[in-house]
């Protein structure tokens, strides 16, 4: 019998569930549901990849790899809670506060001078950034706003800034020299295996990556952006937001783009404090000053430096910063730019909340302003320049009539730009780079310079004929039109175009509104239905499923913590994730502040009802279909009574709305008449609950507005934890009373 797997990750939605899981367990296990964690959170993953260093007592299991395996099987059912995706400098807090609680674990290498740092640096890097969601999600994404929880979002509207038509807020991208205008892409006719290959000036050819098995029928592209290309855009750019009185703000994905997002992040950094770089490069050569990390890193570098050279680099950088345009603010309070840490704004979640606030950006005086958004690789960046024109021209969207874009994205097996992270190089001299086949075809070739960021990206086709299916499948099932997000003047979408038109054909489309248009036609065939309140599926390869499951929830919904988002996993199994969102480290400072954790688990509540559902017919278990129907009715409820969490002290936060779901949830299964035995179980339940509401609501809201540790970020103390998150003795009683 297959169990309901429950990861635990991080930050909020890891304390989250300290107070959800419990509620859970008391609801499901009487029945023969079985239950299980794996925990997955940044600082298990190094613990596990760091058992040698560790006491026996202090090894833990390698939980991602066995869920890895898992996700393969037929009985996999996995809720899949956000995660870190760790940057450097968070991978390094991560490591600190491991070390400082007695894990003799290794520093993360700054400077590669031995063998040794390199194994090291190789080995921290499997666990830097998105290392858990590409090894779980052996299936395709189908992401959705569920019908209660557009519903809800029309009636209850969250803010939205306007937007005015002479706004100089823009978005910023190359038109020449990058990824876009230099891919090449071949479909592979048989299986074959593939050498990247990089020969220099003199003829010398070194293999930056072997023996790349290759399946018949799997696309690869492989793509640069020119360094050259990219310095001189940035410049003109930090220009042109000083000559436009904007502010400059650079968004990328450097934790799921590990390899490529950090050097260009990097670039931009240098380019931006280019008068410092060039007068102090040398010691900061010398103190290992790497901003690939960002600015952040320059800043905590300079420690080391005696008080005199400090100051003089310091009033360097503040000349920097007073000649340059303005930096959009991550927080102005404490003066940290949007700079100074990589996985600080992902482009993901950070475009739309842009969006949503009049295309504006924080400056360091905490007030809005308009703002240049750089992204430089012009693959998708035009779905904002599109959205953007469009607000311009029609104002901001309005959540109480805007109709809803679910998407269907291509996400399996390390598909498209997701996958390329190990075949990502930053080129060491000028040359070619060639992708090179078993009897020495050569597939793609380009010509590179020192400086350049060359990749390869790979997508196999049996995730894109259940892609198509997938897509298929969920057109037939709302009647409304889907739109292939494919430019048929890009190298690799041009292949993608040849296999969907196939695949289709095996698919009865009759009566159906398929289409394929390029990212910007679709964005603008898009967005004009959202305005007159129509849906649309939006059907998409891997970096547009990440963009549009945020852009469209944040705009119609305020967040993507509350969409549906299921893998259906290839070899029949179900992986549930929770939201489209991330780990919101706000959350957890303002939970450490005050006491009040604002984390809304709606993602959690929809993916345990499908998860459900799927234990109901992978196990015929007719209990579990019951116990799943009652926990919709009951996040239907919650919604209706608005019993999410407020986003101020005092008022209901997280634990208070657990205690909501778990009322309406007895509530419902008091009611229903499908089974008696869970009728009679949850009446007593159900009366206790109700009979406490006011006691236990008063109590969660009291204990707030005070400081509250929980002995660590990254590893919190669990009995701190738990207490802090489950700390109503009345609530706790109860629970423990359903046998
Ligand atoms: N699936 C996964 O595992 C994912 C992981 N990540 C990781 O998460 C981290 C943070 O990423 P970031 O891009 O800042 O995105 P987040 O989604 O964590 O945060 C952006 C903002 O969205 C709002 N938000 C998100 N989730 C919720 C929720 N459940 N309840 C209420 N509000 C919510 C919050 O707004 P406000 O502050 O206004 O309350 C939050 O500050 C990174 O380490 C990133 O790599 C990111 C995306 C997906
Ligand atoms: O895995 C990650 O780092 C982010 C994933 C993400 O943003 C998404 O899937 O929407
Ligand atoms: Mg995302």
């Amino acid at each position: 019998m297959s169990k309901i797997i429950y990861t635990i990750t991080d930050e909020a939605p890891a304390l989250a569930t300290r107070s959800f899981l419990p509620i859970v367990k008391a609801f499901v296990e009487p029945s023969g549901i079985e239950i299980d964690t794996k925990d997955i959170s940044l600082a298990a993953r190094i613990l596990a990849n760091f058992s040698d260093y560790l006491n026996d007592d202090q090894k833990v299991e390698d939980a991602l790899a066995q869920l890895g395996e898992l996700v393969k099987q037929p009985e996999a059912n996995v809720i899949k809670l956000p995660n870190i995706s760790a940057s450097i400098p968070q991978l390094k807090a991560a490591i600190k506060e491991l070390q400082a609680k007695g894990y003799a674990l290794p520093d993360y290498p700054d400077d590669l001078e031995t063998e040794e740092d390199k194994t090291l640096k190789a080995r921290y890097d499997k666990i830097k950034g998105s290392a858990v969601n590409p090894v779980l999600r052996e299936g395709n994404s189908d992401r959705r706003a569920p019908k209660a929880v557009k519903n809800y979002a029309k009636k209850n509207p969250h803010s939205m800034g306007a937007w005015s038509s002479d706004s100089k807020s823009h978005v910023a991208t190359m038109s020449h020299g990058d990824f876009a205008h230099n891919e090449q892409s071949v479909t592979i006719p048989s299986a074959t295996s593939v050498n990247i290959l990089h020969t220099d000036k003199n003829g010398n050819t070194s293999t930056l990556k072997g023996g790349i098995a290759l399946l018949e029928a799997e696309v690869i592209d492989a793509t640069v952006m020119s360094k050259k290309a990219l310095l001189t855009f940035l410049e003109e750019q930090i220009k042109d937001a000083k000559d436009q009185g904007i502010l400059f703000s650079l968004h990328m994905k450097a934790t799921m783009m590990k390899v490529s997002d950090p050097i260009i992040f990097g670039h931009a950094v240098r380019t931006y404090f280019a008068d410092v770089f060039t007068k102090h490069n040398d010691t900061f050569e010398k103190i290992g000053v790497d901003v690939n990390n960002g600015f952040g890193n320059l800043l905590s570098n300079l420690e080391e430096l005696p008080e005199a050279k400090r100051q003089e680099i310091q009033y360097d950088i503040i000349q920097a910063l007073d000649q340059g345009p303005d930096l959009a603010m991550v927080n102005s309070d404490k003066g940290i730019t949007n700079l100074h840490v990589p996985s600080d704004v992902i482009i993901d979640a950070s475009m739309p909340a842009m969006i949503r606030t009049s295309g504006m950006m924080w400056n360091k005086d905490g007030q809005l302003q308009e703002t240049k958004a750089v992204i430089p690789d012009s693959s998708y960046a035009g779905i904002y320049t599109a959205t953007f024109n469009f607000c311009k021209k029609h104002g901001a969207f309005d959540p109480t009539t805007m109709g809803t874009v679910p998407n269907v994205g291509l996400m399996a097996q390390k598909a498209e730009e997701y996958g390329s992270h190990d075949k990502t190089f930053e080129i060491v001299s000028d040359g070619t780079v060639q992708v090179v086949d078993a009897i020495g075809t050569i597939l793609t070739e380009h010509t590179v310079e020192k400086g350049d960021i060359w990749r390869m990206c790979q997508v196999k086709d049996a995730p894109i004929q259940d892609w198509v299916k997938l897509a298929i499948t969920r057109a037939k099932a709302t009647g409304w039109p889907a739109v292939f997000w494919l430019n048929e003047n890009r190298a690799h979408d041009a292949e993608l175009i040849k296999k969907v038109n196939t695949y289709l054909k095996d698919h009865d489309t009759s009566g159906l509104d398929i289409r394929i248009l390029s990212p910007i036609k679709a964005t603008e065939f898009t967005l004009a239905r959202v305005k007159d309140g129509k849906d649309t599926i939006s059907v998409s390869g891997n970096v547009l499923r990440d963009y549009l499951t945020d852009l469209f929830p944040i705009l119609e919904l305020g967040t993507s913590a509350k969409m549906l988002s299921i893998v259906p996993l290839m070899n029949g199994g179900g992986l549930f994730e929770t939201g489209a969102g991330g780990s919101a480290p706000k959350h957890v400072q303002q939970f450490e502040k005050e006491n009040h954790l604002r984390w809304d688990s709606l993602g959690e509540f929809l993916a345990l009802a499908v998860s459900l559902d799927h234990y109901a017919d992978v196990n015929n278990n007719e209990k579990a279909r019951v116990i799943g129907e009652a926990l919709d009715e009951a996040t239907e409820r919650l919604l209706e009574n608005k019993k999410g969490p407020s986003r101020k002290v005092k008022e209901l936060d997280n634990r208070g709305s657990h205690f909501y779901l778990a009322m309406y949830w007895a509530e419902e299964l008091a009611k229903q008449n499908k089974d008696a035995e869970l009728k009679a179980r949850f009446s007593s339940v159900s009366e206790a609950l109700s009979n406490n509401e006011s006691k236990i609501v008063s109590e969660l809201n009291d204990i707030q507005g005070v400081a509250m540790s929980i002995g660590g970020y990254y590893e919190p103390t669990d009995n701190l934890a738990d207490s802090a998150m489950r700390p109503n003795e009345t609530l706790n009683t109860i629970l423990a009373t359903i046998q």
